[in-house]
This record gives C-alpha cells, structure tokens and sequence, in this order.
C-alpha cells in the first residue's frame, strides 16, 4: 500500500510517519514538494504519485494570523484538500483529513457530536469547515478526523509554550473559561493508522470526532503542565492565574466550549483515546531527560 503524507514535519505529520510506516511504504511530504497554497500542483503531485491512501495533515493552523489571512488560510485548508480529495476519487484512494473544534461555535452545553450544525466563529474555523464540505462533495472515500488542541513534545503548541513560558516569567496569566480536551499528536497518529487499517479496502465516508477523553480550560491544561513539569524538572514550579477570555484579547474568536464526543469513534471502530491527564503524562516522559 502506498500512503501519502502532506505536513511531514507539524505535529501529527512527524508522528504519521512513525505510525504509518507498519502499514505500507509512505511518502511524506512538505511545502517544496506538495504546495497546498497551489491547488493545481498539489492535484498534481497525488495524481503522478498514484497513493491508495492520502494523509493531510499540512494545514494553516495560525489562528489570529488566518483572521488577516484568510484567502491564504482558505486555500490551503479548504481548496486545496478539495482537489486532492478529487484526484483521490478519480483514483479510488481514500483520502484522510483532520479537522478541528473550532467549527463550532461554542454555545453549546454537552460533548458536540458529529451531527451537530457547525458553525465557525473564526476564519481559521470557517476554512476548516469549508474543508470538510469539499471532501464530503468530491466522492472520495473519506475520514474526516475533528480533533482539538493538540500538543506534543516537538512544533508550536500550547505544552512547549507553557513551559516555556514558566521559566522565563514569575507567574502565567491564563484563560479559565474556554472549555475543551487537549489532544496528543501521538495519539492521534496512533488512531489514525487504526482507523486506516480498517477502511483502507472498503468504501468509507466518515466525519469522527476524535479527541482524547475529559475536558479542562486552557487554565486547568495550563496549571497540570507547570505542576507535573516542576516535579520533571522541566519548569519551575511558578503560580498560574485563571483569566478571562476578555482579560486576554487575541485577533480570533475561540469557542467557549468544544468539548467533542467520541462516542462514534468507539461504537463504529473501536478506537478510544485516554483521558487528556494520562496522555499528558505520557508525552511529558517524552520530554523528561
Ligand atoms: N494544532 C491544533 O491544535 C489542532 C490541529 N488540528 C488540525 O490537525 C491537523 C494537523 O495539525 P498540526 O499537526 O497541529 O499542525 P502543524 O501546524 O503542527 O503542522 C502543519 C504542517 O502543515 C504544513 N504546511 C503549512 N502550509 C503548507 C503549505 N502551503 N503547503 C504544504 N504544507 C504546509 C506546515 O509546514 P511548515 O512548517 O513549513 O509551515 C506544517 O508541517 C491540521 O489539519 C489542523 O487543522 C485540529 C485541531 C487542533
Ligand atoms: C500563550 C497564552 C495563551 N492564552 C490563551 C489564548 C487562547 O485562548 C488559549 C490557547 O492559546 P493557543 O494560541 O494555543 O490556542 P489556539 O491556537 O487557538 O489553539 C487552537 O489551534 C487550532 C489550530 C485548533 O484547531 C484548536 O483546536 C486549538 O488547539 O490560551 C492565555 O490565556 N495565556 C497565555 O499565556
Ligand atoms: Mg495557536
């Protein structure tokens, strides 16, 4: 089988070379051999390389940044999947994507499940979304994976921040009323090359939440990495102040609630994530020297 991989090198990329390499022979590429803010030359790649299974996990991810970037941001999370998931039609390959919470607009009160009306509250949310759609109209086979923020021990992500964070500053002010479950890549990668050994060979066209279990603020996340982190030796050990939302005023709107149910994911295929503090304790091991 030959699968391939868009955003080698981001976080759930890096980890879907290791996780996909016991399936098949993977060809893992980044931005100088697969462009997805070129629509044509991306098509173009997946055609002349011929995959049965497409894995994209490049995507802009640059929240604040997507709100004065839209049209690029579409681009590359919306149109050019789109095309790729075209060619994966006309190829019979089935195509794999990752898309994220932040589709919802965040009033809700329980876990979102997958067919709940989505509704993006931020540019970032609004090109995922569009994504999504334009795999679902292009025919391919499919899974369309909504995970949430996700975290591992390498790339731009909100762990490595707060660590970092705690050892340059005296205290770390963070946001207590956005809800949601924090998600490591590993995990994810792991899932996904479960969830491709099981559809690979036969028609799939799937919209799954996965995420890991529980939920937290970016507060609670935030006060568990520095506590766990001191006791690592990873940080100090340095005071973490819940704020809110309007105390911390960024360029996009974030959800206030997108937590996701996975109930689907393991009634269908059998596929649980653990809690978000035991995979975090996990992927902090990974960082412990
Ligand atoms: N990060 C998160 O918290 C969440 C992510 N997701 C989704 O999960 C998926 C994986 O995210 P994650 O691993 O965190 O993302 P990262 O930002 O870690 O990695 C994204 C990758 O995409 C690449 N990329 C960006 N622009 C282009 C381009 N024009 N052409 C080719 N490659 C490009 C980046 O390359 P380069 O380094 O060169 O820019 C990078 O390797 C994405 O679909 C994302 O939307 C969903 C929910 C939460
Ligand atoms: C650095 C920092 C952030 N914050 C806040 C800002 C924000 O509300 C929250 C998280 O910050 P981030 O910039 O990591 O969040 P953000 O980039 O919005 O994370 C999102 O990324 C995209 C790609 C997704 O798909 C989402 O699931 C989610 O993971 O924490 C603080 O309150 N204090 C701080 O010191
Ligand atoms: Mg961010």
């Amino acid at each position: 089988m030959r699968i391939l991989v868009t955003g080698k090198d981001g976080q759930v990329g890096w980890e879907l070379r290791r996780t996909l390499a016991v399936l098949g022979d993977v060809i893992a590429v980044d931005r100088t051999q697969l462009d997805l803010s070129n629509p044509e030359q991306a098509a173009g790649v997946v055609r002349a390389l011929k995959p049965q299974v497409i894995v994209n996990a490049a995507a802009y991810t640059a929240v604040d940044k997507a709100e004065s970037e839209e049209p690029l941001a579409r681009t590359i999370n919306a149109l050019t999947p789109g095309a790729m998931a075209q060619e994966a039609a006309k190829l019979g390959a089935l195509f794999v994507h990752y898309s994220t919470d932040y589709v919802f607009d965040g009033e809700a009160t329980q876990p979102y499940r997958e067919s709940d009306a989505v509704a993006p509250v931020s540019a970032y949310g609004r090109t995922k979304e569009e994504g999504e759609r334009l795999i679902r109209e292009s025919g391919a086979h499919h899974l369309i994976l909504r995970t949430a923020w996700v975290y591992g021990v390498r790339g731009k992500n909100f762990l490595l921040t707060m660590l970092r964070l705690a050892r340059e500053r005296d205290r770390l002010r963070v946001v207590g009323d956005q809800v949601g479950s924090p998600t490591w890549s590993r995990l994810i990668a792991e899932a996904s090359a479960a969830l491709v050994q099981k559809t690979a060979k036969s028609p799939v066209a799937e919209t799954l939440n996965l995420t890991s279990q529980g939920q937290t603020s970016w507060h609670g996340f935030a006060s568990v990495i520095v506590a766990r982190g001191a006791e690592l030796g990873l940080c100090p050990n340095v005071p973490v102040d819940a704020i809110g939302t309007a105390d911390y005023p960024t360029p996009a709107h974030r959800p206030a609630y997108s937590v996701l149910s996975n109930e689907k994911l393991g009634s269908t295929f059998g596929v649980a994530l653990p809690d978000w503090k035991t995979a975090l304790e996990l992927c902090l091991g990974d960082l412990k020297v």
